[in-house]
């Protein structure tokens, strides 16, 4: 049966952005280009619980990503629901307050890169997130989305599911779709190891989220 059809479309990403970068970025705008969302909402981890914590503080988190973010195509909402959840951060905990929050005719779509769809069969939960809402993950160089490298459980769930952008954009949850197009080999952990060793990362980070680490000396040890 397929899914009701939705009135909105919110596009979710979640991640620990320490610190966020041009591949958080263009994975975003990767996927509104193709959803058309009506929002794009960047959700900051409180406790990700499969990272060895973090290093910046939630609040220099949420100024990075808001500076990073600052200039979209579809309005942009900075969600800190996870950052003031005490316990750990659990995908299927913010998407059931997503859901209660929005409603159920609104078409919600967790973005992810594909080294989360790599262990996503880890994730608490992980098949009743397709309840919630819809799941897109996107390439990310040295992490492929082939079949070989996907867990079996986790690539039939997709394969089952897959549908068109159009369709998840006008229907509220329950597809998942894999996209190939994007290429961007950047990560926090590379930023964070260049600031150490005193090298400036300004092709993979923007501007002003770079101001601000230089402004408020992050990442220095
Ligand atoms: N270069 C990239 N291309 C595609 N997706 C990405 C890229 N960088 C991060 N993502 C995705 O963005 C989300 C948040 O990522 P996260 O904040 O953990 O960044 P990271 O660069 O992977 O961090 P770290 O190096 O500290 O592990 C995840 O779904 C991740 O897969
Ligand atoms: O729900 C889970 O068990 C789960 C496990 C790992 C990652 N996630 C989510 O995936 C997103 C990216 O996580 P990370 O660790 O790459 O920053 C972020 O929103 C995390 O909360 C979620």
């Amino acid at each position: 049966m397929a899914p009701p059809a939705a009135q909105r479309c919110i596009a979710v990403l979640g991640g620990s952005f320490d610190p966020v970068h041009n591949g958080h970025v263009r994975l975003a705008e990767h996927f509104v280009q193709l959803l058309q969302p009506d929002e794009l909402r960047i959700i900051p981890a409180g406790n990700p619980w499969q990272k060895h914590g973090l290093q910046a503080r939630p609040a220099d988190r949420v100024e990075m990503v808001r500076r990073a973010f600052d200039r979209q195509q579809v309005p942009v909402v900075i969600d800190e629901q996870e950052i003031r959840r005490a316990s750990a951060t659990y995908t299927i905990d913010t998407l059931r307050a997503l859901r209660a929050e929005l409603g159920p005719q609104v078409s919600i779509v967790f973005l992810m890169g594909a080294d989360q769809l790599q262990h996503l069969d880890t994730w608490q939960h992980w098949q009743e997130l397709f309840d919630l809402a819809h799941l897109c993950a996107a390439s990310r160089p040295g992490f492929e989305l082939a079949d070989a490298h996907v867990p079996p459980a986790v690539r039939e769930e997709f394969k089952r599911r897959n549908a068109a952008p159009q369709e998840i954009r006008s229907t509220t949850h329950g597809y998942g779709y894999l996209a190939l197009g994007l290429a961007v080999d950047i990560s926090s952990t590379e930023i964070r190891a260049q600031l150490q060793r005193g090298t400036r990362p300004d092709s993979l980070i923007p501007g002003r989220v770079l101001d601000y680490i230089e402004q408020q000396h992050l990442y220095r040890n």
